[in-house]
């Protein structure tokens, strides 16, 4: 396995703004955060809290009317927001991989699969001779179990049902070992044992290639499977992150403890959406002036309202306890 402490991502102060009809919604705000190579870290928040608008800011995709207005973006040494758009292209697939959640939409649909998978060997692996490649197209296919892939080969993406799609957009992210695999939602649209499967390939990439992995979910019973790291995102913020272990079993901001608490229990169906926390995150385009959780934290109740909920916005600080960090002014009356 490659060096765990070598840094593939590096993001700060990343901020995505979208313009629209006279006002400003800053979607991401001042979000920073790691990958290191071999790490799987999970992004979790509701619908909203801004995690794929982030993810597009790294791939250097941010469709229009949004821009990326601060931050840095490193992978390696390389800074993403120095690149044209056919350098970040061309980055995309060796160094830089995407599962995208909707497999459908982003295959190409008059292309045959075994052709599609193909393609990118042949772009990254120029000189991995010609007639090697089927073999080396089959064999992803089948560890990513897709049944009888000689036969898939030859079909276009609508012959085949959605779970199968995912099953080849993920070969198709994993296949050349990234430095950086963004998984958005891999395996919502699967059946659990096909989702056993595909999180067990990431586990195995990552162990191979030393890929490090950002994980991107609304579930935080994934996460806890098989993320390293966590950071938990709210109204376009990280309100806390930490090894998973920590955070899972000891949440140290009142929204990780609403979200954990909002988990069925074990045997139950995983949740569609995370809506058991009663209310809704503010406005992207007018964030209130406090901790921008306040409205709905079940603390600020339990310790009388305090003044700093409203007035003042919290920073993520650093907490005692190794790699942890959370955006509230009462952390420590968060831990249960
Ligand atoms: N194309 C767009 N135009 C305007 N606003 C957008 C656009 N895309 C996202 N936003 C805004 O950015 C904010 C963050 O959305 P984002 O999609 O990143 O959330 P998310 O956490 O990924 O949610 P989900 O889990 O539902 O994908 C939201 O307030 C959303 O309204």
């Amino acid at each position: 396995m490659a060096n765990v402490t070598e840094t593939v991502l590096r993001v700060r102060d990343l901020a995505v703004e979208f313009s629209l009809r006279g006002s400003v919604a800053r979607a991401v705000d001042g979000v920073g955060f790691d990958v290191r190579a071999g790490e799987i870290v999970g992004m979790v928040g509701e619908s909203g809290s801004g995690k794929s608008v982030t993810m597009l800011a790294l791939l250097g995709l941010v469709p229009r009317p949004g821009r990326i207005v601060a931050g840095s973006v490193r992978l390696r040494d390389i800074e993403l927001g120095t690149l044209s758009l056919r350098e970040l292209a061309r980055l995309r697939g060796r160094q830089l991989a995407l599962i995208p959640s909707d497999a459908g939409a982003a295959l190409n649909p008059v292309t045959r699969i075994g052709a599609q998978v193909g393609e990118g060997l042949a772009a990254h692996l120029p000189d991995l001779p010609r007639a090697e490649r089927p073999a080396r197209i089959l064999d992803i296919l089948r560890r990513v179990g897709l049944p009888r892939p000689e036969q898939q080969v030859r079909r276009y993406p609508h012959e085949l049902s959605g779970g199968m799609q995912q099953r080849v957009a993920v070969a198709m992210g994993v296949q050349l070992g990234p430095d950086l695999l963004i998984a958005d939602e891999p395996t919502t649209a699967l059946d659990v044992t096909i989702q056993a499967q595909i999180l067990r390939l990431l586990l195995d990439v990552r162990e191979q290639s030393g890929t490090g992995i950002l994980f991107v979910t609304h579930d935080m019973t994934t996460v806890a499977e098989i993320c390293d790291r966590v950071l938990v995102m709210y109204a376009g913020q990280i309100v806390e992150s930490g090894p998973v272990v920590d955070v899972c079993t000891a949440p140290a901001h009142p929204y990780t403890r609403a979200l954990l608490d909002a988990i069925p229990p074990l045997g139950g169906d995983p949740p569609e959406e995370l809506t058991t926390i009663p209310g809704a995150p503010p406005d992207p385009r007018a964030w209130p002036a406090g901790c921008r959780f306040a409205e709905r934290c079940w603390l600020r109740k339990q310790l009388g309202d305090p003044d700093e909920c409203t007035s003042l916005a919290p920073h993520l600080a650093d907490l005692a306890s190794e790699g942890r960090r959370s955006r509230c002014h009462f952390t420590e009356a968060v831990v249960r």
